[in-house]
């Protein structure tokens, strides 16, 4: 188990990581969702020991993991961070990328090992080429067969999808998946993009300022976010100000001020509601989501399969009433 314990680290006058706690479990899959500078990356270097916390500490299976000014080799065995860059040895082959991490062992395992490795990853077709020879999504497989290939405890990645076009977001998205749920690795990435972390993770941390401002399973991050920051983090929301409600044709108690939630997908197109004139149009595939000014101060966001909608054209719109969501700033 890797447990974070009041996790604290500042550069000069930025505080990038407070006080930050959690635990995660061998299996388990846990992301962490904030804006750009909101301390991921240094969560991370923190995690796996490759950053001097100020405060706190980090502990696999209840021991310490040491900081790198207190060893010889900064980093943990059991515990892996796959970068950004992929970091993979240019000038060798895929497959010898996979074997050098388990250089140590048996030859019989070895190759066991990675060929294993590569059918999982589905690497197995381009085993012999080199990293600059194989796409970003090969890359990124490849380093991720790397850093699992000696079963460490813990794997944590740094915007493990942001590289990467749709087809491969999925794949490695779903082998991440698998891999660890075969492999029982306790694994964290991190991302500026809630769409991956609401499928695949069982915990979603949503960082602001270095602070973790929630943590829950991705449902309930999403469907009772603690801050408008943490539901813009999750997906499409209408932010609404208690006084705007009459105007939405809904009562309210909450003083004037009061912030509240709605998320698209519980505003409706309606044959009566209230009346609004589209603004925009955007086509998402399985549906459209559409901008609809309803006075100067609010704009609603709906969803719709509705075909043929065009800016300017007037709608009513309908809204849940039970899916208001009220938070704070
Ligand atoms: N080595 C450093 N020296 C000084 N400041 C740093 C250093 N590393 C990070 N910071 C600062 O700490 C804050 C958090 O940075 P961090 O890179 O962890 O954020 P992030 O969420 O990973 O951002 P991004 O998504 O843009 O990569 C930022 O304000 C950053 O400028």
């Amino acid at each position: 188990m890797l447990e974070a314990d009041k996790l604290t680290r500042s550069f000069d006058e930025v505080a990038a990581v407070r006080n930050v706690s959690f635990r995660l479990e061998p299996g388990q899959i846990m992301a962490l969702v904030g804006a750009s500078g909101s301390g991921k990356s240094t969560l991370l270097s923190l995690l796996a020991g490759l950053t001097d916390a100020d405060a706190g500490e980090v502990r696999l299976n209840h021991e310490r993991v040491p900081g790198p000014s207190e060893v010889l080799v900064p980093g943990h065995p059991a515990i892996r961070l796959v970068h950004q860059e992929y970091q993979l040895m240019p000038n060798v082959s895929v497959r010898q990328n996979i074997a050098y991490a388990v250089r140590y062992y048996e030859p019989a395992y070895r190759d066991f090992r990675v060929n294993e490795l590569l059918k999982r990853c589905h690497l197995t077709d381009v085993q012999d080429r080199l990293p600059r020879q194989i796409s970003g999504g090969e890359k990124q497989r490849t380093a991720i067969a790397r850093a699992v290939a000696d079963k460490p405890a813990v794997l944590l990645l740094d915007e493990p999808f942001s590289h990467l076009d749709l087809p491969n977001r999925q794949i490695v998205r779903d082998m991440v998946f698998a891999l660890v749920r075969q492999e029982q690795t306790a694994c964290l990435f991190v991302t500026h993009d809630a769409t991956d972390a609401l499928s695949i993770a069982g915990s979603l941390g949503i960082l602001r300022h270095g602070r973790l401002i929630q943590l829950d399973s991705p449902i309930a991050v999403y469907r009772r976010p603690v801050t408008a920051y943490a539901a813009r983090m999750t997906g499409t929301v209408n932010v609404i100000r208690a006084k705007h409600l009459p105007a939405l044709g809904v009562s309210s108690t909450k003083p004037a001020d009061a912030l509240c939630l709605i998320r698209p997908e519980s505003v409706r197109l309606a044959e009566t509601g209230v009346m609004a004139t589209i603004r925009a149009v955007f086509f998402k595939g399985v549906h459209y989501e559409v901008e609809a000014e309803v006075s100067r101060y609010v704009c609603l966001r709906t969803l719709t399969t509705q075909d043929g909608l065009q800016p300017g054209q007037v709608i009513h719109l309908e809204l849940d009433p039970s899916a208001i969501w009220w938070v704070n700033e």
